[in-house]
């Protein structure tokens, strides 16, 4: 799919689809996995409190594991919970053999330190990828859980380029969750990375040089359409809520870290949001389940394929 002058569009990325191809693919395992060895993947996923984004991405993450045929759990405790409570109860699903993936939903109540939460999560139970165990396995070539969001990312540039080898790769952000483990991906990928953030003083020029780009710092529209290197693939993992006033008073949308149509009209391939990574982020969750249970079930996984697997 390359662009030709009578369409100068890049390509879209189309999250929505892909997404549903791993998930299928997720579902094959899964019953193959039932079949041989009798074993069906628990995911137990932990919201506390009543943010409504998060209410959403639980729901969607226990309905997609439940309809690709995992055992999936939600655990809803209130906003007041106590950090002594939340651990004790992550303690009972490490435990629990029928447990194969815990995950609790981000952000957490100020009372409650995520990194606590995080680090009572048992490394190989540990399906977002966040442990220190985990981030350290990816850091020094380990095949720990790879987090959801940067693996998703990953698939997406290994379906529309194939062999990332030698490409310049510029990751814009560097969250423990997002912009550290992409870069390290990439690397993993023998990619030539360069990790900017919201300081860094030359991000135009870093960018032009960039034939892939990851943009997660949390700007809307921050990267500009003249930034962009001819025929570069952009991956927008921006999720901002942008004022609408057109559509009335206190209406917002969804807009992502890339000036999209401007972009557009010089990438060679690009993500949409929303409809471009925030699908697969969901979609490798239930793929790193299914490798979490078959590591602890020491049994192979079924179709083990070269789309990001740890
Ligand atoms: N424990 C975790 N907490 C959080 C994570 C995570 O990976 N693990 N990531 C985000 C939220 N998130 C998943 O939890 C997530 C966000 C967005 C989407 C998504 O599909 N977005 C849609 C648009 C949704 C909208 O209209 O608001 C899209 O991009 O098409 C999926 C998952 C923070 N917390
Ligand atoms: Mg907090």
């Amino acid at each position: 799919m390359t662009q030709t002058p009578a369409d100068p569009q890049a390509t879209l990325i189309d999250g929505k689809a892909m997404a549903a191809r791993v998930r299928a693919h997720v579902a094959r395992d899964v019953a193959t996995l039932q079949e041989r060895h009798g074993l069906t993947p628990g995911l137990h996923v932990v919201i506390v409190g009543d943010n409504p984004a998060s209410q959403i991405y639980v729901r969607n993450k226990v309905a997609q594991a439940t309809e690709a045929g995992l055992a999936s759990v939600k655990h809803e405790l209130p906003a007041g919970t106590a950090e002594a409570d939340l651990l004790a109860l992550v303690a009972r699903l490490n435990a629990d053999p029928a447990v194969h993936g815990i995950l609790v939903q981000l952000p957490l109540p100020p009372q409650i330190d995520e990194q606590a939460v995080i680090a009572a999560i048992a490394p190989e139970k540990d399906v977002d990828g966040f442990h220190v165990i985990n981030a350290g396995k990816l850091a020094t070539g380990g095949d720990g859980l790879v987090p959801c969001t940067p693996l998703g990312c990953l698939i997406m540039l290994r379906d529309r380029l194939g062999d990332l080898s030698g490409l310049d790769a510029l990751v814009i952000g560097r969250s423990n969750i997002v912009g550290k483990p992409m870069a390290q991906l990439l690397l993993r990928e023998h990619c030539t990375v360069t990790v900017a953030h919201s300081r860094s003083r030359n991000l135009a020029d870093l960018c032009r040089r960039a034939d892939i780009v990851v943009a997660a710092v949390g700007r809307a529209h921050l990267v500009q359409g003249d930034w962009i290197k001819p025929g570069a693939t952009v991956i927008d993992v921006g999720m901002n809520r942008v004022p609408t006033p057109e559509k009335g008073a206190g209406k917002t949308r969804l807009a992502g870290d890339v000036d999209f149509a401007a972009a557009r009209a010089v990438a060679g391939a690009i993500t949409p949001v929303p409809g471009g990574v925030g699908p697969m982020t969901i979609a490798c969750l239930l793929k790193n389940t299914v490798t979490a249970a078959c590591r602890q079930a020491g049994v192979p996984l079924p179709s083990p394929d070269s789309s990001g697997d740890a």
